[in-house]
Parts: C-alpha cells; sequence; structure tokens
C-alpha cells in the first residue's frame, strides 16, 4: 500500500514541478493537497479491495462440539455429487448454507476436465454436530492433494460406485487414510439407481472383505446404499434424499467425537495460501494441537525456510474466529511475510517448539499388492517422495546393516535410515508413506532424528544417487588419512619417548 501511494504521489508531484514554475509556497501546499486526497481515495479503495475476505462479521458459535470428515474413493465413484447433495439436503433444514455445492469443483481447470483436482472444505451441521467436510479428489494424478485434504480429518465416507466395486484408488485412499490414522470408516454405495440388487451384494460383500484385510473393522463398518445423483435431483426420494439423511444418522453415530490436544503449544500445518491487499498473508489448515488468538507471536517453518510472525486474525468457514483451538479448519491473517515465502508443509507454530530435520531413521513398511501398495522392493539408495502431513519431499533411503538384509521386500518391514532433499517440520513417532509414480512403496513411522546434514552432504544428495556415494566416498577417504595420520603420530610418541 505504501509502495502505491508514494509512487502515485511522486507521479503527481513530477507533473506539478513541471507543469509550473510557481514559488515554493504554492508548491508545499500543492504537495500537501495531493497527499491528503491520495490518503482519502486509498482509504476508500483498500477496503473494497479486501472485501469478502476476513471481513465477516458474524462470529462462529461453538454451539455443538466440531468433527472433520470428507469423502474418499475411486475417480467418478459420486464424492462431488454427494457432497453437493449432503449438504442441499441439509440446506433444506437450514443446517448447511443453501447453494454452497454450487460451488465445489469450480477451477477452470476442474470445470474442463470435470474432475475434482484440489481438496474442497465446506461446513454443514446435523442435530448433534458441527462437521467440516473436504471433498478429496479420486484421479491417482492428484493423491498428493488426497492426502492433504485428508490429513485434516477425523474419519471418512467412502463413496463406492455400485456400478464399479472396489478400483485401485478405493483401496489406495484407505491404505493412506489408514496410515494418517484415520479407522472410522462409513460406507457410502452411490449409483445405486444403475446397478441391479444382486450386484449391489457383490459390491457389499467386496468392500466388506477389502476393510478387513486392510485392518479395518469390515464386519461392522456402516454401509448406506443410495444414489447421490437422486438426492442432488430431488428424483425417488426413497434412494436419494433418504440415504443422504442416513448417511448423516451413520457418520453421527460411528465415527467418534476426537480428543483434541487443547493444552499442547500452537501447531498448525499449512494447507493453502493466499494474501489480502492492505491485510496480510493468510494461510490455511487444520490446527492440529494448542490454540492461537490474535495478536499472538508465531513462527513460519519448512522447506528450511524461516519466519516470526504475529497472528492479525483468524476465521473458519467464512465466520471470525476469536481463538482458533485444535481440530479447527481455520484461515489465520500473519503480517510481515509474504505469500509467495509461505507455501503448503510449511507449519505455523508457537516460537521455540518446533525444528526443522532432514536426516532420520525409521521403520518401513513395504506394502503388496493386496494392500493397495506398489509393490516395489526398498534397495539401498533409492530415490523416492516422502509424504506427511501436508509435507512432500523427495528423499534417499539407506538400508543399514546390509550385510544382515539387502532389501526390504514387499510384505516385510526394516529399519532404514532417510535423508530428505529439503528439511521439514517433523516429530518422533510421527507417521509417513513413501510413494513414487507407480504408486504407494511403503509407509512409515519415525524412530530417531538424527543432526541434520551438512550442506556438502545435502549438495550432494541433490546428485542423486551417484553424488551421494561420491560424497560418501570422499567422507570415508578423509577419515582413513585422519586415522592413519593419526596411528603415525602414535607410533612417533611412542618411538621418541
Ligand atoms: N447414475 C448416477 N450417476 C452419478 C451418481 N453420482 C454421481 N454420478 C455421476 O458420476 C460422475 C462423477 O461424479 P463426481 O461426483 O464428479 O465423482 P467424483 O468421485 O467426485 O470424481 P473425482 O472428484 O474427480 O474423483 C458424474 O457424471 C455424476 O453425475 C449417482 O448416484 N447415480
Amino acid at each position: 500500500m505504501w509502495f502505491r501511494k508514494s509512487q502515485l504521489t511522486t507521479k503527481l508531484i513530477t507533473c506539478t514541478i513541471s507543469q509550473s514554475n510557481l514559488n515554493h509556497i504554492w508548491l508545499i501546499r500543492s504537495i500537501y493537497t495531493i497527499c491528503k486526497q491520495n490518503e482519502f481515495i486509498l482509504r476508500k479503495l483498500v477496503p473494497v479491495f479486501s472485501q469478502n475476505r476476513f471481513q465477516s462479521k458474524e462470529t462462529f458459535q461453538r454451539d455443538k462440539p466440531h468433527v472433520n470428515i470428507g469423502t474418499i474413493g475411486h475417480v467418478d465413484h459420486g464424492k462431488t455429487t454427494l457432497t453437493s447433495a449432503i449438504t442441499k439436503v441439509l440446506a433444506k433444514k437450514k443446517l448447511a448454507k443453501a447453494k454452497e455445492y454450487e460451488e465445489i469443483d469450480n477451477a477452470p481447470e476442474e470445470k474442463a476436465r470435470g474432475i475434482t483436482i484440489n481438496a474442497a472444505h465446506l461446513d454443514y451441521q446435523t442435530e448433534n454436530r458441527h462437521y467440516g467436510h473436504t471433498d478429496c479428489p479420486g484421479h491417482a494424478d492428484y493423491i498428493k492433494n488426497m492426502i492433504t485434504g485428508t490429513s485434516q480429518m477425523d474419519g471418512a465416507i467412502l463413496v463406492v460406485a455400485a456400478t464399479d466395486g472396489c478400483m485401485p484408488q478405493t483401496k489406495e485412499h484407505l491404505l493412506l487414510a489408514k496410515q494418517i490414522g484415520i479407522m472410522h470408516v462409513v460406507v457410502f454405495i452411490n449409483k445405486i439407481d444403475a446397478a441391479d440388487a444382486e450386484m449391489l451384494e457383490l459390491v457389499e460383500i467386496e468392500i466388506r472383505e477389502t476393510l478387513s484385510s486392510m485392518g479395518f473393522d469390515g464386519t461392522n463398518t456402516p454401509f448406506v446404499k443410495g444414489s447421490a445423483l437422486y438426492a442432488l435431483e430431488n428424483k425417488e426420494p426413497e434412494i436419494g434424499e433418504k440415504s443422504i439423511l442416513k448417511l448423516l444418522e451413520e457418520v453421527d453415530r460411528h465415527i467418534p467425537l476426537p480428543v483434541r490436544d487443547l493444552d499442547k503449544p500452537f501447531y498448525f500445518p499449512v494447507e493453502h495460501v493466499y494474501s489480502i491487499v492492505g491485510r496480510g498473508t493468510v494461510i490455511t489448515g487444520k490446527v492440529e494441537r494448542g490454540k492461537v488468538k490474535r495478536g499472538d507471536p508465531v513462527e513460519l517453518l519448512g522447506y528450511n525456510k524461516y519466519f516470526k510472525t504475529t497472528v492479525t486474525g483468524c476465521e473458519t468457514f467464512h465466520k471470525t474466529l476469536p481463538e482458533a483451538q485444535a481440530g479447527d479448519q481455520v484461515g489465520i491473517l500473519i503480517k510481515g511475510v509474504k505469500k509467495d515465502d509461505a507455501r503448503r508443509g510449511m507449519v505455523l507454530s508457537h516460537p521455540n517448539t518446533v525444528k526443522q530435520h532432514d536426516h532420520i531413521e525409521a521403520q518401513l513398511y513395504v506394502l503388496n499388492k493386496d494392500e493397495g501398495g506398489c509393490a516395489v522392493p526398498v534397495v539401498d539408495y533409492t530415490i523416492t517422495h516422502i509424504y506427511s502431513k501436508t509435507w512432500d519431499t523427495a528423499v534417499n533411503i539407506r538400508i543399514p546393516n546390509l550385510d544382515e538384509r539387502e532389501m526390504i521386500m514387499p510384505g516385510e518391514d526394516g529399519r532404514i535410515i532417510a535423508k530428505l532433499y529439503k528439511p521439514m517440520v517433523l516429530e518422533l513417532g510421527q507417521r509417513f508413506t513413501f510413494r513414487n509414480p507407480t504408486g504407494t512403496l511403503g509407509t512409515g513411522i519415525i524412530s530417531k532424528i538424527n543432526e541434520n546434514l551438512l550442506e556438502d552432504e545435502r549438495i550432494a544428495l541433490s546428485d542423486g544417487k551417484k553424488g551421494l556415494m561420491k560424497y560418501e566416498k570422499r567422507m570415508a577417504e578423509k577419515a582413513a588419512r585422519e586415522a592413519e595420520r593419526a596411528k603415525k603420530a602414535a607410533a612417533k610418541k611412542a618411538a621418541s619417548s
């Protein structure tokens, strides 16, 4: 704002000087008038630019327990249609915002491709609870966005089309949800308007078996069968609207109220970043731990960047939040950090409570085909991608004690050392997933955090396996030379004495 203001003023002053040869008093008076006028114009304009965002007059009422859920499942099985149907049905009861469903998948690329690309967030209520709902993309190309979206959920609605049954991303989404810690799932068998009874029965058996084989409670998981499209189009209420109400009843009943870490220091993984002219940068995501309010000092860190900043406002679903707390899906306005300096995967936290690391030890489980993995063994120096919470980066995997075991086969677990290409905020016990372009390789849990890599090693890492091997050889030779020197010095000392 100041930049623009001073630019405008300079231009006007230059004009004034070049157009006239007036005496100094006139000049000073005109400068004063111009500044006053610009200030007036800018004061008028800035609220216009920033309207609709962080301007909400309404305050969020915490009158019902808040739970985060969302839709997961294979591409085109009807997740977005179901999300829209839920909000449409609840809007009739004034428990959701009318027409909000029309905003989902509204980005130009999503419209053009007819698929979900980014996870969409909206909220609605049942009689007992307030829900934050994340609609995840089902296409394999957007798994990264699916992982980020799912990391905000406490429970999930698995959508399976009765016309298709279990498909690759049905399994992969279940697997990734489980990895994040989601164990409570309600299944919605969709598109029953286009399937016969026999098919429905077979699909249910298949999904129950899949759930059980992947460690979920296949027997007691609630199943609701319906047609999201019919609910959206107000057709045949028995399989349309009533199936949506039944689904919400099951979600209320089956997904337990999460226990929130309210007393721990504030921890907020960044999902999206945008800026508001004249106000600052807004960071959105789910508060994982603790609480934060306007005026609190915070740190933004990750990807080897670090900023000190202050919270200047919190909102949830377009309502002001006096205090954001664990479990809330919020937008947090911060000052002094540019939009381009913040990015998905960084963490906003209370000062001095978390650190960035790039060198860890972990217990890794390599997935086989039945578990939804790509069934590729992990060998020494494997380069792949690591995903955890909302961040991801390339990683080099080393297998210690190679004489005992040279690789970790699908269906086996083992200890690994992982060197991350970028230092990230991570903690002991944190879960992660390894993925390569062919699918999910394995899942793991951080067991030890080592000293960060030296700058030389980080540079070598960016040259892949060759670079790292060269670096390690150089280091080994240096260590051998030093040992030799020490040996000679010891021998000389012994001879002289
Ligand atoms: N017959 C029928 N078609 C449906 C139903 N629900 C959704 N569809 C159709 O299935 C197609 C895909 O629906 P979406 O809701 O976009 O599927 P999605 O799972 O959200 O897709 P992605 O988000 O891209 O993974 C659309 O053409 C819908 O109209 C249903 O209950 N019955």
